[in-house]
């Protein structure tokens, strides 16, 4: 299989910025990392085989841990040993032993014959053959010289094993032991020998081959076998990408990102879809399975300043955006996560006061130092070595066990705020202490006793109830889309439920500015102006679908029917829509239902209360009566501020062209006056209205008369206004006859559902728009010309229609509207209980 037919793609977590880049960085090398949880049983491991097809080139670089709990497994056959060896002759009992060895070895075993054809698990099963030999002469033998090369098995199989079925599935491969070229010169700090390791890796690479090679360990000087310590396999990743000087790392795993909690433990825990590089190096320090401590360590290369991007995504669900993290402004910067870590000691010295912490902050990289009190908080595994550097240097020290449970965040230490929360949230666990971080990333609370699942949740709810971020993009940059801008910079100031919504993108018809990080509302089209770029739908849906908000909502403000036929897409990605726009609601019935299918599938809100009545809350009126419980059964008034305006003022003085030709130059009409006087637009709001009120019917189904003769229909706009007095002589003929009878003109919708005769429940539906000739005291025919006016008639509204009337048209109030749809949703939103559905975990 050549390059070509594995899919070429970007990783994942593409941004915006990264689709309009340069083509040619398709070529630079990414690595995936793929977890033991990814490849944990035959099942799983396919699943990391289409990822690999769909995301992967041949000169990537595949990094894999130990299959799921093998290192655990391994560290247990360990144990069991050194047990046998400290027991006494008559207590030594070898089967506990030689049945742990055999269970692990029938498992790989089983993996090997469910994934791989008979001839190549026959070989793959010879090689494991001979690997149990050595495991039990070496766990019989000389067991501690051989601790690490014990554990090194997990990951040793799990390449060989993916590579050989790489090789029989989709493309050549060649498995590399990482031990043949990763050279850490001390196991404590982790020192990499890069000039000699990626010498090494470069030979060890072959042209054509997409290399698996072992996470986890390593060697040192001498060659003796080196583990990067418990999840390590991520820091090879990020080692191994800064050895090829590689663009992506992504590290696949059994959840779709890093979650402001353990989402195991958390049910409520929300995604962070972006976070900033220092907050993600604090919470690997805190122990967050997800990324080890010092996975961001060789992303950036102080000598050439390349920058790799690091990724973390759901290998059970590779279509999900994961978590990005890089450098972010102030967006990401506000995001807030809570970890804890039992089984920790506490230790007071004095040793640890003043400048001297500083020695033990070298030394042993304390999970929290305070150098005014004198106590440091270590592992358990540390305690050895502390006492033992203590003891060198003739001070005392004491132990207590303790726990720790801290909340996460850019720069929290330093924000009083969050401080305070999080003291208050602690009030009932009664911390011992509560210790900034060195770096400030985090504010550490020691506890006493171990950190419970109820503590967690509790903190955690109490850290981040309110931080649900709602990013806004806002389509079509008008007349009205202007206002609404302008409007936004003190609605967001003003509105409660607004909180954590952020401006982040602008489209026009041909350019778009997106921007993860918020564009300030206060330059919004100045900006638009300065820094838009074109784009095309592609485009857009790409950065749609990895936008970094918890929700996003699209403000539809454009008159196109192309972008409304977006819409479908945007509710497949759970995106809100806010539609001026009137196409979709009023498209086809299969076309309408499909989309509300959607909506409700993927829990998109949609509102479009503006696009009939402009802010008049008339599709609100009629949502409400209907979920109520109550039956419409007319609906009726004038829908265009336009044709109000026309019939209202016009009395005959002057000439129905001439007045049409004043609304024209007022911007009263459409450029082209026909577009209102067709009534397809008043039939088209009816269609709306008619669908709200829970009537199924499409626009055919209205009867709509067109108020511009036949002969005048086809003409260019420049010849229609040119020949517009011909339309003269009907409406003057309209006018006396109503006049003669003491009445007027009017052009109204209506639609109205009468029960069948021969079926009890089957309704009726009538439905126009014309020109009517009403009585000079209806309610129709005295309004304030632009005026619009609605009349439901109802089981509750029979004998006495609701009635909802004023400006149906209009820059501010149609604004206006808008923002009542968008602090409508906002509010939904909040409320929206957060639940995570992570295939791998649940
Ligand atoms: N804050 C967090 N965000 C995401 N996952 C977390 C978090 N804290 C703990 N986890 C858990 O970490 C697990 C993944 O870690 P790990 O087992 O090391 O993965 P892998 O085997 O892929 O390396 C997930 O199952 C998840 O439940
Ligand atoms: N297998 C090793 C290394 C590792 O990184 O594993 P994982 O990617 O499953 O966390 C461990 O269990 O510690």
């Amino acid at each position: 299989m050549t390059q070509t037919q594995l899919n070429v793609e970007q990783s994942n977590a593409t941004s915006f910025d990264a689709v309009t880049e340069n083509h040619l960085a398709k070529h630079a090398i990414q690595v995936h990392k793929f977890g033991g949880s990814s490849l944990a049983s035959s099942q799983c491991i396919n699943r990391v085989l289409e990822i690999i097809k769909s995301h992967c080139q041949i000169n990537d670089i595949i990094v894999v841990s130990a299959n799921g709990d093998t290192t655990d497994h391994l560290f247990s056959l360990y144990q069991l040993a050194q047990e046998q060896l400290q027991a006494s002759l008559e207590e030594q009992d070898p089967r506990p032993l030689e049945a742990a060895v055999a269970a692990l070895s029938k498992q790989q075993q089983a993996l090997i014959t469910e994934l791989l054809n008979a001839n190549n698990a026959k070989q793959l099963i010879h090689s494991l053959a001979a690997d149990i030999e050595q495991l039990k002469a070496w766990l019989t033998g000389d067991l501690s010289a051989h601790h690490n090369n014990i554990l090194a098995f997990g990951e040793l199989w799990s390449a060989r094993l993916l590579s050989a079925l790489l090789n029989e599935k989709l493309c050549p491969s060649n498995s590399i032991d990482a031990r043949d070229f990763l050279v850490i010169d001390n196991e404590v700090d982790c020192l990499v020998d890069t000039a000699t390791s990626a010498a090494q890796l470069r030979q060890h690479r072959q042209f054509g081959k997409l290399a698996v090679i072992t996470g986890y360990i390593s060697k040192d000087e001498r060659g003796h076998t080196c583990t990067l310590g418990r999840n390590g396999s991520d820091y090879s990743a990020t080692i191994v990408a800064s050895l090829v000087d590689a663009r992506n790392v992504t590290l696949w795993t059994d959840v779709d990102g890093i979650y402001s909690a353990d989402p195991r433990i958390v049910p409520s825990a929300r995604k962070l879809h972006r976070l900033p590089n220092g907050v993600a190096k604090e919470l690997g320090r805190l122990g967050n399975p997800v990324l080890h401590a010092k996975t961001l360590l060789p992303l950036i290369n102080p000598l050439t300043e390349h920058h790799t991007h690091l990724h973390v995504a759901s290998s059970f669900d590779a279509q999900v955006a994961g978590t990005e993290i890089g450098k972010f402004g102030q967006i990401a910067k506000q995001e807030l996560s809570v970890t804890y870590l039992n089984d920790l000691l506490l230790a007071h010295s004095e040793s640890f006061i003043g400048e001297a912490a500083n020695k033990v902050r070298a030394e042993f990289a304390p999970i929290c130092v305070d150098d005014k009190q004198g106590f440091v908080v270590i592992t358990q595994a540390q305690q050895k070595a502390l006492s033992q550097w203590l003891a060198s240097h003739d001070t005392e020290v004491k132990f207590n066990p303790v726990s720790i449970i801290a909340t996460v965040g850019h720069k929290v230490a330093e924000r009083g705020d969050i401080k305070a929360r999080f003291k208050r949230s602690l009030r009932s666990v009664k911390p011992l202490h509560l210790v900034n971080s060195d770096n400030s990333h985090s504010v550490i609370a020691i506890l006493s006793e171990p950190c419970t699942p109820e503590i967690l949740n509790n903190v955690h709810h109490d850290m981040t109830k309110d931080a649900r971020h709602i990013g806004l993009v806002v389509a079509g940059l008008g007349n009205i889309g202007q206002r609404f801008l302008e409007l936004l910079p003190s609605q967001l100031a003003k509105v409660e439920a607004l909180e954590n919504t952020h401006l982040v993108g602008l489209l026009s018809s041909k350019k778009a500015l997106i921007n993860n990080d918020g564009i300030d509302v206060n330059q919004a089209l100045s900006l638009f102006e300065q820094d838009s770029q074109g784009y095309d739908n592609q485009q857009l849906l790409s950065w749609l679908s990895h936008h970094p908000y918890d929700e996003l909502i699209v403000v539809d403000i454009t008159p196109s029917e192309d972008f409304s036929l977006l819409y479908e897409q945007f509710f497949q990605q759970g995106i809100h829509v806010i539609g001026a726009n009137k196409w979709a609601a009023s498209s086809s019935t299969a076309h309408y239902n499909n989309l509300i299918q959607q909506a409700e599938r993927h829990h998109s809100i949609w509102l479009g209360n503006t696009t009939v009545g402009a802010g008049l809350p008339i599709n609100f009126a009629i949502d409400d009566l209907r979920h109520s419980g109550d039956e419409i059964n007319q609906i009726a008034g004038i829908f265009s501020g336009t044709l109000s305006w026309l019939f209202e003022t016009y009395d005959g003085s002057t000439s129905f062209s001439s007045l049409m030709l004043d609304a024209l130059q007022q911007g009263i009409t459409e450029p082209d006056p026909r577009e209102d006087l067709s009534g397809r637009d008043v039939q088209r709001k009816l269609l709306i209205l008619a669908r709200k009120a829970g009537f199924e019917l499409s626009l055919d189904d209205i009867d709509c008369q067109n108020l511009v003769p036949e002969h005048l229909q086809a003409l260019d706009t420049q010849a229609f206004l040119a020949r517009a007095d011909e339309l003269d002589e009907f409406f003057a003929d309209q006018l006396a006859r109503a006049n003669a009878d003491n009445a007027c003109i009017r052009y109204v919708a209506r639609l109205q559902a009468t029960p069948q005769d021969d079926s009890a429940n089957g309704l009726k539906l009538t439905a126009k728009v014309s020109l009517e000739v009403l009585a000079k005291t209806d309610a129709f025919a005295n309004l304030t010309p632009c005026d619009n006016i609605f009349q439901i008639s109802s089981r509750w509204y029979q004998d006495n229609p609701l009635i909802i009337r004023g400006p149906g048209a209009g820059r501010d109030v149609t604004a206006g509207g808008l923002h009542s749809d968008l602090v409508n949703i906002c509010q939904q939103l909040a409320s929206k209980q957060n639940q995570v559905k992570i295939k791998g975990i649940n």
